[in-house]
């Protein structure tokens, strides 16, 4: 797996990436155009906020299956053109949390005490007090919007400031709020009652142009502004209007909307801002923590382990991933022995979670055996993000239920899948995160770990079927490891099934030879 480091990470990260054999070429700085040459040569990309990776950065990566963004912000990638192709985007939550919280705290302190002005001035040789006179931050009404993870530790140092906070988040809990004694108010609110405002919200359609012209009418008079977020949420312009009337006190700005900004911008020439240079993640500690995160999701799937923390797929805690991760492998291997079981040919998947399974988050799951279908008909490029997509342009029906009950096991995981009369059903558990069980095919019991070379076969429960199967393995030295064979019932006669375990894959003269053998109904080969 080659891996393009198109941004300055960690050095800890590029070295975790290598010890683990992935081939890591770095080129901090690279130009969008130059992105654009090169990027068909890897499998991974890894960026800041800086470059873009455009639609046609994606549409070039012929050979892209992740983009990493060691930070937090996505909105220099085109999340969008990248889930189509099914490529994953990965960024790293809470890896620069404090390092940013830790910013805007500095940025509300300069601005309120003019600390790098009167820094300048001292450096200039001039001593002037009565300049520098500022405002106190205790007993201030601060409005934090985005209540997530910067503007919850934003919320807790201003608590410690002896401020009073206010938040506005319209998709945090009352609760969150309430554990921090924080009252969350409406956006209005908010605007109308905060002495220091600070956006801590992600660039979105709804979050361009936030504060603008309006909002900085309602304001009171002399708030201080804070944007550690993303440029353009605060409209720079309306800001700019907003310091020169005198309506606000002061502004902190790390972030543009042009990066870097314009050397002419007005905004850099008003004396009261106070700016930084996009550095909120700039720590020692910040860029250890987003590089590893990152490092580790590329590794995941290198491994063909599932990601921490994509962006186009649902997010998972630690736990959740622990305890999904061995479903995740048994759903896409039941998602295998279906696609082959029923020749590729199937039209409507019914998943069914049952026990402790039905409380988790299973979205992965389904998708996980959907990617396992796909595969049998379409090959190896399907995964995770694409899987649901492509199942939907290919009109399969796809139908989940939950049942917290269940008899004997703690989790069940239950498929059923119907294609051109035919139909499979398949069970499985997990006791542990290598011990992963199927437990049922149709009708019969089973109990074995799906990995490995595999022929499951039906054939007539008559004396000598074995024995001739046994033969015909031992003729062509394919060395038999493993048999299952499940009978429905306690009776003699019907139909069995063969599972058989061998060392190595039988060509498909033994296969065609072993479904003609007298008493076989019929066999296929799988690699699971
Ligand atoms: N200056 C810098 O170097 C850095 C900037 N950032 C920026 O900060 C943003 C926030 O980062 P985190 O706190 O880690 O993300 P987060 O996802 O934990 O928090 C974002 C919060 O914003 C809320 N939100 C979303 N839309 C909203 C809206 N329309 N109104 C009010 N609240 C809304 C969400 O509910 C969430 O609670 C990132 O998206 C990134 O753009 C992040 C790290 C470093
Ligand atoms: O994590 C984020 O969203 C940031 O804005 C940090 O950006 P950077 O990685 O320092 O270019």
């Amino acid at each position: 797996m080659k891996v393009l480091v198109a941004s300055s990470i960690a050095r800890e990260a590029i070295d975790r990436m290598r010890k683990e054999g992935l081939v890591v070429d770095e080129r901090p700085g690279i130009s969008e155009e130059e992105l654009e040459e090169i990027i068909e040569n890897y499998d991974a990309l890894i960026v800041r906020s800086s470059p873009k990776v455009t639609a046609r950065v994606i549409e070039r990566g012929r050979r892209l299956k992740i983009i990493g963004r060691a930070g937090v912000g996505v909105d220099n990638i085109d999340v969008n053109a990248a889930t189509q192709k099914g490529i994953i985007v990965v960024n790293a939550p809470g890896g620069n949390t404090v390092s940013t919280a830790e910013l805007a705290i500095g940025l509300i302190l300069a601005a309120a005490r003019k600390i790098p002005q009167a820094d300048r001035s001292v450096k200039e040789g001039k001593w002037e007090r009565k300049k520098f006179v500022g405002v106190e931050l205790r007993g201030k009404t601060i409005g934090v919007i985005g209540l997530g993870r910067i503007g919850y530790e934003v919320a807790k140092r201003a608590k410690a400031f002896d401020m009073n906070v206010i938040a506005y988040d319209p998709y945090i809990s009352e609760s969150k709020a309430k554990e921090l004694g924080v009252k969350l108010v409406s956006f209005d609110e908010l605007i109308e009652n905060a002495d220091i405002i600070t956006v801590h919200v992600p660039k979105t359609k709804e979050t361009e142009n936030l504060i603008g012209e309006r909002e900085f009418e309602r304001m009171k008079d002399g708030v201080i502004v804070i944007n550690c977020a993303r440029g353009g949420i605060i409209n720079e312009d309306a800001l700019i209007r907003a310091i020169k009337s005198g309506k606000v006190y002061a502004a902190g700005v790390d972030v543009y909307s042009t990066e870097p900004p314009d050397p002419n911008s007005e905004l850099l020439k008003l004396e009261n801002v106070v700016t930084t240079p996009h550095i909120g993640a700039s720590t020692k500690e910040a860029q250890t923590n987003v590089g590893l995160i990152i490092a580790e999701d590329i590794i995941n799937l290198f491994h063909g382990y599932p990601v921490r923390n994509a962006v186009n797929l649902p997010s998972l805690s630690a736990e959740e991933f622990e305890y999904l991760m061995p479903y995740l492998k048994l759903a896409e291997k039941m998602g295998k022995i279906a696609a082959a079981r029923l020749g590729g040919n199937f039209e409507k998947v019914k998943v069914t979670y049952r026990g402790k399974l039905a409380e988790r988050d299973t979205s992965y799951l389904s998708r996980a055996l959907l990617k396992g279908l796909l595969e049998y008909i379409l090959g190896p490029n399907i995964n995770l993000v694409s899987a649901m997509p492509i199942a939907k342009e290919r009109g399969i029906e796809v139908e989940e239920s939950k049942i917290e009950k269940t008899d004997s096991y703690e989790s069940l995981l239950e498929v059923n899948v119907e294609g051109r009369g035919r139909s499979i059903y398949l069970a499985g558990t997990s006791f542990g995160r290598d011990d992963y069980r199927i437990i049922k095919i149709d009708k019969y019991k089973t109990d074995f770990v799906p990995k490995g070379h595999y022929i499951i076969s039906l054939h007539e429960d008559k004396p000598g079927v074995i024995g001739r199967v046994g033969t015909l393995f031992g003729k062509n030295n394919i060395n038999i490891a493993g048999m299952i064979v499940g009978r429905y019932g306690d009776k003699p006669g019907g139909i069995q099934l063969m599972l058989l375990l061998v060392d190595d894959p039988p060509s498909e003269e033994v296969l065609e030879e072993m479904q003609k053998l007298d008493g076989i109904i019929d066999a296929v080969y799988i690699h699971l």
